[in-house]
């Protein structure tokens, strides 16, 4: 028998017993009512089964009212039951207590529609610090939400508190997904000029300091080890200046690098002239491609000493920063429509790309500016290999994904470069490593960067004052007595020693010698040595 049915039996049986004992006390009631009102035994069947037939009806009333109530809460429990799960996380604590809510960040964020209208910023996990420039929100964002919730209503964000969207900057928190950094300024960013960067604070910075942040503090990227930049913005918008920043700062910091300035707007960077390892002030193809040619030989002879110290189980050699700085690089992709200029400028393009790429492990960096960043103005193979952008004042969303990468406006906290105020110069969105920081550039005086400039000068030249006396010191000597910046291959073996007549051997076994590449002369049509490029390896090493 199936224990449904055994169930069954066992209610009947029980049942059963029930009714023939409640048949027996029936029985003896009527019999005492009869006795007491002294009516008929008809009447007193009659009357009892009235009266038991009222009671009955009205516990089957009282029931089916309880079985109701609880029907109805248990007809609703999973609405009930959730939304007290919902408001749980909220507005309870760990350990079950009740906890507060922000007030600001929860409505803020609610009326944003970053959070539900159930769900709280808990106050107990907010931190707010009072800078100078605004105030600084530091928060959990409940469990089912995570930083992105926030970059991409940053606009409506600001909208609750009543400041343009660029008073607001997010900021990432690489431990914990729910936790945002918020800035919020009380006025629009750089309204105030900051003060210039001291020496002090430009050694001490952690990286290459390329502008103030929107705090006032110091702000640039990491290192140029292995990393290239492109700097784009319209025109007037102050990349020039910020670059001769930069490079102000790296000389004051950078420690030893070969400088190679390519001045496309012929005057924009003449100031560091001295310091270059190479500088041109050139807008043509021809002089950027053969500078892009010297340092690729560089890199490529860099590679093979690296190829070299592998094979021998040797630590890799330590090299020299070398930094390219070329100004309004559209000029060097541009053809003139013709069958030849576009191969020369795919020629270009090839080379340039292979440059850029090879920084990574040559310890050539390559910073290129731009005031044309339209989608053809550079190669989008060459723009994608620029790990650091900085976007200064664009007129369209559509320029500032040229520049910043055609997804930047999915990452956490973009800033739109387009909505710039254009009269504050110099200021820009530097994008590295996924995150956006809001800058504007230094603006130091000429004085200031004529000291910086001679003290660096003076001291590579006491450097090579106490370099050992070796073939290279000797050529810079030649060079120096002759008074010429270049000097042929053909001229400066022989003064050497050497006796070889072949013109490829004795180029090589110079090239040797020297521990340089030989580079063209100005026309292009010599080889031989630049003086700065000998005295930058008479100077390189510890
Ligand atoms: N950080 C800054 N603070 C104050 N003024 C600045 C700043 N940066 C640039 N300027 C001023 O803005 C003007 C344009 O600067 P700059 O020549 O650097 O722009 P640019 O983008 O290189 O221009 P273009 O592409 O047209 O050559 C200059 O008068 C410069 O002094």
């Amino acid at each position: 028998m199936s224990k449904k049915k055994q169930q069954v039996s066992e209610d009947l049986y029980g049942q059963t017993a029930g009714a023939i004992g409640a048949l027996v006390v029936v029985f003896a009631i009527l019999g005492a009512i009869k006795d007491k009102l002294g009516l008929s035994m008809p009447v007193t069947v009659l009357l009892t089964v009235g009266v038991m037939v009222l009671i009955g009806w009205g516990a089957w009333k009282l029931r089916y009212r309880i079985l109701a109530a609880l029907a109805g809460t248990a007809g609703k429990p999973a609405a009930t039951t959730t939304a007290l799960k919902q408001e749980a996380p909220a507005a309870a604590g760990a350990g079950g207590d009740q906890v507060a809510p922000h007030p600001e960040l929860t409505e803020a964020l609610r009326t944003a529609g970053v959070i539900g209208r159930d769900e709280i910023i808990r106050a107990d996990e907010v931190t707010v610090t009072s800078l100078a420039t605004g105030k600084r929100y530091d928060f959990l964002l409940p469990k089912t939400k995570t930083v992105k919730d926030v970059g991409h209503k940053l606009a409506n964000i600001a909208g609750w508190f009543g400041v343009s969207r660029l008073q607001l900057q997010l900021e990432r928190s690489f431990d914990n997904e729910r936790r945002v950094l918020l800035l919020r300024l009380d006025q629009a960013p750089f309204s105030t000029a900051l003060p210039l960067p001291t020496r002090h604070e430009i050694t001490t910075f952690a990286g290459v300091p390329l502008g103030h942040d929107v705090t006032g503090r110091l702000a640039g990227v990491e290192t140029f080890d292995k990393a290239s930049m492109l700097v784009a913005g319209m025109s007037q918008t102050g990349k020039t200046t910020l670059i001769n920043g930069l490079i102000t700062c790296l000389l004051i910091g950078y420690g030893e690098f070969d400088m190679y300035l390519l001045d496309g707007k012929i005057c924009g960077l003449i100031t560091f002239e001295k310091n270059c390892v190479r500088y041109e002030a050139s807008d043509k193809p021809d002089v950027f491609e053969d500078i892009v040619d010297e340092l690729t030989a560089t890199g490529m002879g860099r590679y093979r000493q690296k190829q070299e110290a592998l094979r021998n189980r040797e630590p890799s050699p330590k090299f020299k920063p070398v930094i390219f700085i070329a100004d309004e690089v559209a000029n060097f992709f541009a053809d003139d429509g013709t069958p030849k200029g576009k191969e020369k400028a795919g020629r270009i393009s090839e080379k340039a790309r292979k440059l850029v790429a090879m920084s990574l492990e040559s310890g050539i960096s390559c910073i290129w500016l731009t005031q044309r960043p339209d989608k053809d103005a550079i190669p989008t193979n060459v723009r994608s290999q620029f790990q650091y952008r900085l976007c200064l004042y664009v007129d369209s969303e559509g320029t500032a994904k040229v520049v910043l990468g055609d997804t930047y406006f999915e990452t956490v906290g973009p800033i739109n470069p387009a909505l710039l105020n254009p009269k504050i110069k110099g200021q820009g969105v530097l994008f590295s490593h996924g995150e956006s920081t809001l800058i504007r550039g230094f603006d130091f005086d000429n004085e200031f960067m004529w000291n910086v400039v001679d003290e660096a000068h003076g001291r590579q030249q006491q450097k090579l004052a106490q370099a050992p006396a070796s073939p290279l010191t000797q050529a810079i000597d030649l060079m120096r007595r002759q008074g010429v910046d270049f000097i042929p291959t053909a001229d400066l073996a022989p003064a050497l020693g050497i006796t070889e007549t072949r013109h490829g051997e004795r180029g090589k076994q110079l090239s040797k010698m020297l521990g340089v590449t030989s580079s063209k002369d100005e026309k292009s049509v010599v080889r031989g040595y630049w003086i700065n490029d000998l005295i930058a390896a008479a100077t390189s090493g510890p």
